[in-house]
């Protein structure tokens, strides 16, 4: 958001004040050299009454052999710290979550909060479909940003992708595998599924956690709603009878404007793959569930 001059003004917060005051001596320090003197300064739940939009971040990444959803019970603990002082500072603005199990957390918020639907965003499986992008992208040998492709679902390892709908710049790439079989024909597309699942871990597993991926991503999904862009990127949102689905929050494409997540797109899978969005769905449903039920 700094380095990109998105936002006027932001306030960081963190339970740990030494952390996020180090921070922001950080990220003042690169004004100097940027577009734009965002400014940037700690701050307190109380202050959030008039802001925009809040990002919660705050969670505990998982240790070694845990799944996202292993950190269920800790992260729920923890953003509901967070999300009830801030509705008590009269904050009626849009909820970007991003804490992992990122589409429970943000069914929870939205619980928590008791804001419309519109105002409650994961970041879902954004970073996974440019994780997903860059891959396809490298078979081809083209640029990432000509390749329209979604995963879907979780944002964890349930998450799917409707081959059928994938394009490059508006060729199906099922065609161009069928047209480019010496080059292509061994491609396995399940695979490809599997490493963008798995890249988030080859990454924390060599720097202990992933920054630049998601906070792009953020302030991708930021700059589409403060510039009222009615850009879509699939977010985690509230699923109301979309794809089949009643009461989740899932990933799905959805359109990004002033007033949030303006409304859901709804693409044609085939049978076989809206049968995997749905088991993804189920997944989330059942541990969103275990969390809505214990409050
Ligand atoms: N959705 C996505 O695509 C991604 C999600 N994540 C998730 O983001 C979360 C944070 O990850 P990292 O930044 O790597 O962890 P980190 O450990 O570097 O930072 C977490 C911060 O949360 C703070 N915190 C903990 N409890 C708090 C509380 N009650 N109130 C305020 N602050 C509190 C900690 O002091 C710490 O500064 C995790 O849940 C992680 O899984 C991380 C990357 C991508
Ligand atoms: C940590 C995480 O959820 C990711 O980078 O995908």
């Amino acid at each position: 958001l700094v380095t990109q001059g998105i936002c006027d003004e932001i306030l960081m917060i963190d339970i740990n004040e030494e952390r996020a005051l180090g921070e922001v001596m950080d990220l003042r320090d690169t004004i100097k050299y940027l577009d734009r003197n965002v400014k940037v300064r700690t701050a307190s739940y109380k202050d959030c009454g008039d802001a925009d939009i809040i990002v919660i971040t705050a969670g505990a990444p998982p240790q070694k052999g845990q799944t996202r959803l292993d950190t269920l019970e800790v992260s729920a603990k923890i953003v509901k710290t967070i999300v009830d002082p801030i509705m008590a500072s009269g904050f009626d603005g849009i909820f970007i979550v991003v804490s992992n199990p990122v589409d429970i957390m943000a069914h929870y918020v939205h619980h928590l909060s008791g804001l419309p639907k519109n105002q409650v965003i994961g970041t879902g499986s954004a970073l996974d479909t440019s994780r997903l992008q860059n891959f396809i992208a490298e078979l081809v040998n083209v640029d990432p940003r000509s390749i329209y492709a979604y995963s879907m679902g979780e944002h964890g390892d349930s998450q799917m992708v409707p081959w059928s709908t994938v394009t490059v710049a508006g060729k199906p790439f099922q065609d161009i595998i069928q047209d480019n079989k010496d080059m292509l024909g061994d491609v396995d597309l399940d695979e490809i599924v599997k490493k963008t699942v798995r890249e988030g871990w080859e990454i924390y597993q060599r720097k202990g956690t992933t920054y630049y991926g998601i906070a792009t991503t953020c302030a991708g999904i930021i700059k589409a709603i403060l510039y009222d862009e009615n850009r879509i990127i699939p977010v985690s949102t509230l699923l109301e009878g979309e794809y089949g689905q009643e009461g989740v929050y899932a990933g799905v494409p959805t359109i990004l404007n002033r007033t949030g997540a303006a409304d859901i797109l709804e693409i044609h899978m085939t049978k076989e793959e809206l049968e995997k969005f749905k088991s993804s769905a189920e997944i989330i449903k059942e541990y969103t569930d275990k969390i809505l039920k214990e409050i």
